[in-house]
């Protein structure tokens, strides 16, 4: 369980050009889906890599628990747009969910895949395993396990990336468009998904263009474009969105 806050981020790509973010407030709670929509070019994705510590702010601060984030960074992981993965890579979706797992263990003393903590904890290695599998049933691609990446829907693709993210210790999960390009079936099972996992006690803030009856599926929505525009219950959404005019955000491309 784990509470992120982040207080007034101010951020821009260049010393001398317009912030891409203004002064830009969130909080995430533990056991809550959070959808964060804005038009293209809102700073939906720039906010995600500020949160997950990829990108510094140029003002602001972000806490987890009360701790600043480069004291808890594996606290927050990151599944990046589906555009920026290689789907013919050849490799099987049980190799590509380990990968979540021996990617952070390559910076940990404790990393059960070395000797020397296989020596000390002979257990770890088998509870990993575990882990591989429990994972990949709890996002319902256990079946899958040694089919190729690039033989699979983009909804099972887009599972197989939210488990590999989920193989990381984080406790706050920061999704970048994960229904982009999925139809509406796949969406709708991939929102199943990441509705259990919050009632599960992770935290998520999943980025969308979504804009409709998807929203009803989360806790809290918060409408960015550059600043936060609104933030709140679906239900208060709809309303505040009203208030300061939804239109101009449709015209500025907010599809679906
Ligand atoms: N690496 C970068 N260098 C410079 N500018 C960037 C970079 N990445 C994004 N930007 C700019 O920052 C602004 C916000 O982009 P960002 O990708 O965060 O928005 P977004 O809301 O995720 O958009 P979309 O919904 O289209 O993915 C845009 O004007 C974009 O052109």
């Amino acid at each position: 369980m784990a509470t992120l806050v982040a207080e007034n981020l101010t951020f821009a790509y260049a010393k001398k050009s317009k912030p891409v973010l203004n002064k830009v407030s969130v909080e995430i709670k533990p056991g809550t889906l959070t959808a964060l929509i804005g038009p293209n070019g809102a700073g939906k994705s720039t906010l995600l890599r500020i949160l997950q510590g990829q990108n510094t702010p140029d003002k602001g601060e972000i806490k987890i628990d009360g701790e600043n984030l480069n004291r808890s960074r594996a606290l927050v992981a990151l599944m990046p747009q589906r555009s920026s993965m290689n789907w013919k890579f050849p490799i099987t979706v049980e190799k590509l969910v380990s990968l979540g797992q021996i990617k952070y263990s390559k910076s940990r003393s404790n990393n059960p895949f070395q000797i020397k903590t296989l020596l000390a904890y002979p257990n770890s290695w088998i509870n990993k395993c575990c882990e591989l599998e429990a994972t990949m049933q709890r996002v319902g691609i256990a079946s899958l396990a040694n089919r190729r990446l690039d033989s699979l829907s983009g909804g099972q693709q887009q599972r197989a990336l939210l488990a590999k993210t989920l193989m990381s210790p984080a406790k706050i999960f920061l999704l970048d468009e994960p229904c982009a390009a999925l139809d509406p079936p796949a969406k709708e099972d991939f929102l199943k998904i990441v509705r259990q996992l919050a009632d599960a006690g992770l935290s998520l803030l999943v980025s969308s263009h979504d804009w409709g009856d998807s929203l009803n599926n989360y806790d809290q929505v918060i409408v960015l474009d550059k600043s936060v525009l609104a933030v709140g219950s679906p239900d208060q959404i709809q309303d505040k969105l009203e208030a300061i005019n939804i239109s101009s955000i449709n015209e500025n491309n907010f599809c679906d």
